[in-house]
């Protein structure tokens, strides 16, 4: 009895290893540690989320060890052969390629984002792979993120800080570097979820005239929260003097925003991409914002990710684009990380996950 705690003891201790150091056990630990299922991180996830993962004792696992360059494909469909379970981010495809290569085993995934476009899911239900995912967590984050960037896109921060540096600054002039304010405006957003609400919210203080939203049916629950009026995709791009595009992508959504939402929008509105960069066609964006069809943009998310540094839209002053960073605070990444911990997990023991996709 006594050996046998000491046993689990170590068992534990060891569980949080990675599987490439496993190696020097003794053979009784060896033999308790295999029965324990695999998992496969693709990412070292924020402390919080590691460290439910080895205090958990729960699984044996091993991690690609970087936050800098994503694990390569071929050392992922390497690594994921014949694992229980997988936790993953937003920058690994998960199709029928990677699912064949990890075999039956394999019953979870976890994805440590709230956007599944990276995921095939046809091909995880056709598998019978449950899908735990990160909404809600990083709502706040993301809010707040795509307020900061619709202001600095539509006061013009970035050309004004630049100015200020590089000596542009000389008197006051009466129209330098004028923007767009958000007081008496009207604004529009694409695709009403949580995060549409929570950036309404922040966005009513300064004094917003009103919102409107599309998407593929009437929300009216979650509308009604920020009295925002349901329009045709046609009405928003004509009345939005700033439209946030709040919508997952899929293929419905692909390029949703084309030169004909561009073509309906006024010249002095504003476009935000929060969401995915597949939502919007960049060569028709270019288009709008070098004509003057629209004031400005501010893209948090671009295809490819990450966008070249040669790419035409860095030409433009009036598109501010950010690296992808919405819901980069350290409290919302901990977060996701330990919800997608927490959903591996549970999935693992075959109980319902905290957040878990329906497929
Ligand atoms: O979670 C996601 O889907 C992201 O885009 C990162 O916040």
């Amino acid at each position: 009895m006594w050996c046998s705690r000491m046993a689990l003891r170590r068992l534990q201790r060891i569980a949080i290893a990675p599987l490439n150091i496993i190696g020097g056990l003794t053979s009784q630990t060896q033999r308790e540690m295999s029965t324990l299922p695999r998992v496969y991180v693709t990412r070292q996830i924020p402390p919080e989320g590691l460290k439910i993962l080895k205090e958990s004792g729960q699984v044996q696992f091993e991690l690609w060890d970087s936050d800098d360059i994503p694990v390569p494909r071929k050392e992922l469909l390497q690594k994921v052969k014949g694992v229980d379970g997988l936790l993953c981010v937003l920058t690994e495809k998960i199709d029928a390629e990677l699912l064949d290569a990890a075999g039956p085993n394999l019953k979870v995934l976890s994805t440590m984002s709230v956007g599944f476009d990276h995921l095939t899911l046809e091909e995880l239900k056709k598998r019978g792979i449950r899908v735990g995912y990160t909404p809600d967590v990083l709502t706040d984050a993301v809010a707040e993120l795509t307020v900061a960037l619709l202001l600095t896109t539509s006061r013009r921060l970035v050309e004004a800080t630049h100015e200020a540096k590089t000596g542009g600054w000389g008197t006051w002039r009466t129209l330098w570097l004028c923007g767009h304010e958000l007081a008496n405006s009207t604004v529009g957003i694409l695709g009403l979820g949580r995060i549409g609400v929570a950036i309404a919210e922040r966005l009513a203080p300064f004094k917003v005239k009103k919102f409107i939203y599309t998407d593929i049916a009437p929300r009216p629950e979650l509308a009604s929260a920020i009295n925002a009026e349901y329009v045709s995709l046609d009405e928003l791009a004509k009345q939005s003097d700033f439209l946030a595009v709040c919508c997952a992508l899929s293929p419905e959504t692909k390029e949703i925003c084309n030169k004909n939402l561009f073509s309906k929008m006024k010249n002095t509105s504003i476009f935000i991409n929060t969401s995915r960069g597949g939502v919007v066609n960049q060569e028709d964006l270019y288009e709008a914002l070098s004509t003057g069809q629209i004031a400005g943009a501010g893209l948090d998310v671009t295809v490819p990710e990450p966008l070249p540094t040669s790419h035409p839209l860095f030409t433009l002053k009036n598109c501010v684009i950010l690296p992808h960073i919405a819901s980069a605070s350290y409290t919302t990444r901990n977060a996701m990380s330990s919800l997608a911990a927490n959903n591996l997990l549970l999935g693992l023991r075959g109980q319902p996950m905290i957040k878990e996709l329906k497929l």
